[in-house]
């Protein structure tokens, strides 16, 4: 890695590899095609180096939820609780920190970081004109054309969706970018959609402050994508904190008097009112959209290379795109539409670039073993914290998935309340686990967390759905006492007990 220059020569035009869009997935694939090969690569980004995650999304609203859930955790701790009753967060210290945690939305250590590792960057927004060629436009409306020598990677991300419902893009509805980087609390706020935006969302509007908090969403529960407990522990506690929810609700029309480009993280205008379908009208100050995401395929020149423009890009285990043949155009990050986290696009990036390496100096893309270099091991895991009170943490698919993909699946649940490990956090913990079990190969495919503090146990409920191991190996894993992590001894008891019991149907 060490020893190659950094250029950012205006007039070079020709690279290895090229990276349209320079999120955390970016620099990671740039990284692995070059550290251990003779090749070089630029990025180009067309607003900050690190992308969505580290100014917009995951960062922010971490920090921002960070204080909430020490806070509500202290006043269920005799001995801290008196100290923190009747009081609530420090919002301007929240907000100082979340502005700490993206850097004050400079990238200048990230353009460094990509410097000092032989990586070029250049600033502006590229689209591909032809096979490996992309058009890059400045700030300043100056273009370049560059070419690849071997690749071009698209990892241009993705961006809130706005529903086609009457007069809501006119409504400058706050998206992602704006509840992430709040800098006035609304008193009156409505949150469209129930996912994982929504939830995290209105989590810590609430604890900032925010005094009349609806939540709507189409669906029975918040969260369906996951085990369906969790989004009903989530509820629960949204409700107990104030939250109003309202499911199985539609937008029908928003209407805003005076929308205002009044900037990132400010009310957008005056009061909003959100008619829905079953005949309610909702007034609030600010309206938050959190309705999925639409992947940043619809400029990027797609049509120019035999592909549609917009919509996710289908790509193969090796993340090249399908629908180009030559294995000169990969796809990594959310434009590719198989997992929506930063940590597994970040892994597709590690596979991609070194399969990039491998194919640039004529060698079969092989790991350790010679296996084929594949993201399937690791989509299989596929994990996710949902930082909400309580946590949601997963891995692998839930029972319903499973029984759609064909599994014959056995599970446990368990109380994670009766643990010595979660008493001494909270006395009044609220949590519950669940294993999702393969028969046919006595392996652990998917597990769900719920409670404070379950962030990480999901690593190990990783380690074993992407390793297989059997439940007869996982018995003897032992977990430490007194820790949140014996809620695996409870489960694989849960499932021994059963099955001394008998055959189940
Ligand atoms: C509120 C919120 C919270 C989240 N929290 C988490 C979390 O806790 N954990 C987690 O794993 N995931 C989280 N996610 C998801 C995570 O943010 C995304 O999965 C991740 O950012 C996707 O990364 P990416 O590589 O696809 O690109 P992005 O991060 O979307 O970045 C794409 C980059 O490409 C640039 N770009 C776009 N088009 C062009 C172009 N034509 N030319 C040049 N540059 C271009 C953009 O400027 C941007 O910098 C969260 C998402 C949201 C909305
Ligand atoms: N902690 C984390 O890991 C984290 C945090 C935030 C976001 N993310 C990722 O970012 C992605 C986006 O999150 P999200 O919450 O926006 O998406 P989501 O898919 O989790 O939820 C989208 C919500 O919007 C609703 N919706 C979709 N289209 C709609 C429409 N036309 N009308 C009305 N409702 C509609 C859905 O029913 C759902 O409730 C997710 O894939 C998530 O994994 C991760």
């Amino acid at each position: 890695m060490a020893g190659k220059a950094a250029s950012v020569d205006p007039d070079r035009s020709e690279w290895d590899v090229i990276v349209l869009g320079g999120a955390a997935a970016g620099e990671n694939v740039a990284q692995y095609a070059t550290q251990f090969s003779d090749l070089d690569a630029v990025i180009v980004e067309a607003e900050l180096v690190g992308g969505e995650c580290s100014y917009w999304a995951c960062m922010p609203s971490k920090a921002l939820l960070r204080p909430a859930d020490v806070l509500t955790n202290g006043r269920h701790v005799p001995g801290v609780s008196s100290l923190v009753a009747g009081r609530g967060l420090d919002v301007p210290a929240v907000l100082a920190r979340r502005d700490t945690v993206v850097n004050g939305l400079d990238d200048a250590s990230q353009v460094k970081w990509a410097l000092d590792t032989g990586i070029d960057v250049i600033r502006g927004y590229g689209r591909l004109t032809g096979e490996r060629t992309v058009e890059v436009v400045t700030a300043a409306g100056d273009s370049r054309t560059l070419t690849a020598r071997h690749t071009v990677v698209i990892d241009t991300g993705s961006c809130t969706t706005v529903p086609p419902v009457p007069g809501l893009a006119e409504a400058g509805a706050w998206t992602s970018r704006d509840v992430t980087n709040v800098h006035e609390v609304p008193r009156r706020v409505v949150v469209y959609g129930g996912g994982v935006v929504a939830c995290e969302a209105a989590t810590w509007l609430r604890a900032l402050g925010v005094e009349e908090l609806t939540v709507v969403y189409r669906s029975p529960d918040l969260l369906a994508r996951f085990e369906p407990f969790a989004g009903r522990m989530v509820a629960d506690q949204l409700r107990d904190a104030g939250v109003r929810l309202l499911p199985g609700r539609s937008a029908v029309e928003v209407r805003r008097a005076d929308p205002r480009g009044t900037g990132v993280g400010l009310p957008h205008g005056g009061e909003v009112t959100l008619r829905l379908d079953d005949g309610a009208a909702l007034v609030a100050d600010e309206l938050v959209l959190a309705t999925g995401r639409t992947p940043n395929t619809q400029d990027i020149g797609l049509s120019s290379v035999g592909c549609p423009d917009g919509g996710f890009l289908a790509v193969d285990d090796q993340q090249a795109v399908r629908a180009v043949s030559g294995s000169w155009l990969y796809a990594i990050g959310d434009v590719c539409g198989r997992a929506l986290l930063t940590h597994m696009g970040k892994y597709q990036a590690r596979i991609a670039g070194e399969v990039i390496a491998a194919r640039a100096a004529g060698r079969r893309p092989t790991d350790a073993d010679d296996e084929p270099l594949s993201v399937a091991a690791g989509h299989r895991g596929s994990p996710q914290v949902t930082f909400t009170q309580p946590e949601v943490g997963s891995a692998g698919m839930t029972e319903r998935q499973a029984r759609e993909a064909g599994v014959d699946v056995e599970t446990a649940e368990y109380d994670m309340a009766g643990l010595a490990g979660t008493f001494v956090m909270r006395e009044d913990y609220v949590g519950r686990a669940k294993l999702v079990v393969d028969r046919a190969t006595d392996t652990v495919v998917g597990a769900t967390f719920v409670g404070s503090g379950v962030a990480d146990l999901v690593h190990s409920a990783t380690t074993a759905v992407v390793a297989r191991l059997p439940l007869s190996v996982l018995w003897h894993v032992v977990p430490s006492y007194p820790t949140a992590s014996e809620v695996w001894l409870r489960l694989l008891e849960t499932v021994r007990t059963r099955r001394a019991a008998g055959p189940t149907p």
